[in-house]
């Protein structure tokens, strides 16, 4: 369809278990994707699909508690970024339509129990580590990609705490979701090195690749994961790769009133300690951004982002 964005499905197969001549094949089709849309469709990624399938399921299972007690789980603090945050907590220049739980790799205090929702905890936390060895590799592409050496990555990520997100944007009468200024999820980019985005099959995610305001579907396509850019990515690359605009609208195929939709971002930072500079490649190029500290970026993004946190930007 002409409205679909032009994102490419990459097979991660060979760059899992293929030689040197195959991973570096790969990587060229990453860095052709990167450096254009943003953006890939990751198949062959390693994931079973019934765990994914798995995770939406806890996913549905937790949002379906009541409010009073999901915000037992509230999330409280913009570092720790972990826990229950619910709909219109999270919005930065906009409103959303959404409610989100948060799973970090070493503490989770506010965290569902078996009691709770059976099983949420250990399965998270199962997902959580097969996230991270894909979000590694992917990483170890990348530096293939930008010819860094495959290893560049692993320096600034020793003690990488990404962020496993579950998202419920609910079902809701379009109207509102239409209205000027809300979406389920307003245009923004994400702020880490780079984002696995597993969706659901409703449809509704929109990517704006060249930043014209011309959003294209990035419709559902079963059995792969999106990879995205994010910022800290495109300035260490000074602009190669490109941290696009996206948002969640409406899906196109519904009625009045919007079914809800699942999704699942695993959004990867460096270690906080990491100094973002951006590399140059060529001679006479210019260093387009300023150097930042990982640990002070994540934590003013994610509090500036948060409208209920003390912290939040006035
Ligand atoms: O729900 C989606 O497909 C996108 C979510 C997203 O962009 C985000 O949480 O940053
Ligand atoms: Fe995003």
């Amino acid at each position: 369809m002409d409205d679909a964005a032009d994102i490419a499905v990459v097979s991660f197969d060979k760059f899992i278990n293929g030689g040197d001549a195959e991973k570096r094949a790969v990587a060229k089709q990453m860095y052709n994707a990167f450096s254009t849309v943003g953006w890939v469709y990751l198949k062959d990624h390693g994931i079973p699909q019934e765990r994914v399938d798995e995770i939406f399921g806890l996913a549905k299972s937790f949002f379906d508690l009541p409010l009073e007690q999901k915000y037992t789980w509230r999330l409280k603090d913009a570092e720790l970024n972990q826990g229950y945050t619910g709909d219109g907590d999270e919005a930065n220049g906009g409103t959303d339509h959404k409610e989100c739980y948060e799973h970090r790799r070493f503490k989770n205090p506010s965290c569902p129990t078996d009691v709770d929702v059976p099983g949420f905890r250990k399965t998270m936390d199962e997902f959580y580590g097969q996230c991270y060895v894909l979000g590694l590799k992917v990483l170890k592409c990348l530096a293939m990609a930008m010819e860094l050496g495959e290893d560049f990555f692993d320096s600034i990520t020793k003690r990488a705490d990404p962020q496993l997100r579950l998202i419920r944007y609910p079902s809701i009468e379009r109207k509102i979701v239409e209205q000027k200024g809300h979406a389920r999820i307003i245009p923004h980019t994400d702020f880490g090195l780079c984002t696995l985005l597993f969706q659901d099959s409703i449809g509704g995610l929109e990517v704006d690749p060249f930043h014209t305001g011309d959003f294209k579907a990035a419709l559902p396509v079963p059995g792969t994961v999106l990879i995205n850019i994010a910022d800290l990515m495109q300035r260490l690359t000074n602009d190669r790769f490109r941290s696009t605009m996206h948002r969640v609208v409406s899906p196109k195929a519904s009625g009045d009133i919007l079914p809800a939709r699942y999704s699942i971002p695993f959004f990867i930072h460096p270690d906080p300690e990491a100094l973002i500079d951006p590399i140059l490649k060529d001679e006479g190029e210019v260093k387009k951004y300023e150097p930042v500290n990982a640990g002070e970026w994540r934590v003013r993004n994610t509090s500036s982002n948060y409208k209920m946190l003390p912290t939040a930007a006035a």
